[in-house]
C-alpha cells in the first residue's frame, strides 16, 4: 500500500490548525505541528497517537522571528515525507487603522503573510521537482470584504487567495494542487485577539464542521473553497465578472471618462 505523505499544519496548537491535524491523522497521515505552545501540541500529539497510531512531531515556532519560520522553511526544504503543507497560522486585530500601530500590523503581516509565502516558497520547487503535493492555504472570506473594515487583516487574507490562485495556475501543470480555503466566522480563540466575543455573534460555524466542509473542497481538488457559501454559482459569476474586465484594460489611450481634452 502506498505510503501516505505526511501533513505539516502550522497554527496547529488550537482552531483549525487542530482541527485539520485531527482529521488528517484520521485519514492516517502522520502529522507535523507548528505553533508556540508546546505545552498544547503535546496534549494533541498525544492524543492523536493513542487515537489513530500516526507519528506526530512537533515544531515550538514562532513564525514572525525569522530564524524560528527558517527552521520550518529548512524542514519543507528537507523532509520528502512532507507531501501537504496547511498555511493555517494566523491572528486578527482590533481597532481601526489609524489605532493599530505600525509593529502591530507589522507584525500581523509578518504571520499572516510573510510567513505563508515563505514556507510556500520552501516546499513548491520540492514539491514540483515530485510532480505531486498539495498546499492549502488558509484565506477568509474577509479578503473579499473591504467593507468589514477590517483592512489590514483582510489584505493579508486577500495576498492569501490571490497568491493561492496564482500557485494554483503556476503549479498544477506540474501536478501540484494549491486549495485557498475562505472561512467566515468560525468559533475559535481568533476573536478575542481581535477584541470581539464570538458568543454574541450568530452565524458562527463550529471549527470541526468547517474543517470537514474545507476537507470536501480539498478532496474535489477546487481551487478555492468558501465552506459557508451555500451557492457556488455566486462564486463563479464573481470571477468571471473579474475575468472579463482584463481583456478591455489592455488600451493604447486613456478610457473617455477619464479623458478631459474631448
Ligand atoms: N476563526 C475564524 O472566524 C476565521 C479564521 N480564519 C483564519 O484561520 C486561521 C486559523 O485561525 P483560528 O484557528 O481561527 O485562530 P486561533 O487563534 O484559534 O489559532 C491560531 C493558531 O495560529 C497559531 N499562531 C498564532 N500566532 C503565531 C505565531 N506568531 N507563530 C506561530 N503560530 C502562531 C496559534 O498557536 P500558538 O498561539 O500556540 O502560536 C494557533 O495555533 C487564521 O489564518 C485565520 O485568519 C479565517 C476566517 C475565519
Ligand atoms: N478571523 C475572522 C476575523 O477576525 C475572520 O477572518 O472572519
Amino acid at each position: 500500500m502506498a505510503t501516505l505523505p505526511s501533513v505539516l499544519v502550522t497554527g496547529a496548537s488550537t482552531g483549525i490548525g487542530a482541527a485539520y491535524a485531527d482529521r488528517f491523522a484520521r485519514r492516517g497521515h502522520d502529522l507535523v505541528l507548528v505553533a508556540r505552545n508546546r505545552k498544547r501540541m503535546e496534549a494533541l500529539a498525544a492524543r492523536l497517537r493513542q487515537e489513530t497510531g500516526v507519528a506526530v512531531d512537533i515544531v515550538e515556532a514562532d513564525l514572525t522571528q525569522a530564524d524560528e519560520l527558517a527552521v520550518v522553511e529548512a524542514r519543507l526544504r528537507d523532509d520528502a515525507h512532507i507531501g501537504i503543507l496547511i498555511n493555517n497560522a494566523g491572528t486578527a486585530i482590533g481597532g481601526s487603522f489609524i489605532e493599530q500601530s505600525t509593529d502591530v500590523v507589522t507584525r500581523l503581516l509578518a504571520l499572516n503573510t510573510t510567513a505563508m509565502l515563505r514556507l510556500c516558497s520552501a516546499v513548491a520547487p520540492r514539491f514540483a521537482q515530485a510532480g505531486e503535493g498539495a498546499i492549502i492555504n488558509v484565506g477568509s472570506v474577509v479578503g473579499l470584504a473591504p467593507e468589514f473594515a477590517m483592512t489590514v487583516y483582510g489584505a493579508t487574507k486577500a495576498f492569501a487567495l490571490f497568491l493561492s490562485q496564482g500557485l494554483g495556475i503556476e503549479l498544477g501543470p506540474k501536478g501540484v494542487y494549491v486549495q485557498a480555503v475562505l472561512p467566515a466566522a468560525t468559533r475559535t480563540e481568533i476573536w478575542e485577539h481581535a477584541g470581539a466575543d464570538v458568543n454574541s455573534m450568530t452565524g458562527v460555524m463550529e471549527v470541526d464542521d468547517l474543517v470537514d466542509a474545507a476537507l470536501v473542497g480539498f478532496d474535489r481538488r477546487e481551487a478555492v473553497t468558501i465552506p459557508p457559501l451555500p451557492d457556488v454559482e455566486q462564486w463563479n459569476a464573481y470571477q468571471a465578472a473579474r475575468q472579463a474586465i482584463l481583456p478591455n484594460t489592455r488600451q493604447d489611450q486613456a478610457a473617455a471618462r477619464y479623458r478631459t481634452t474631448d
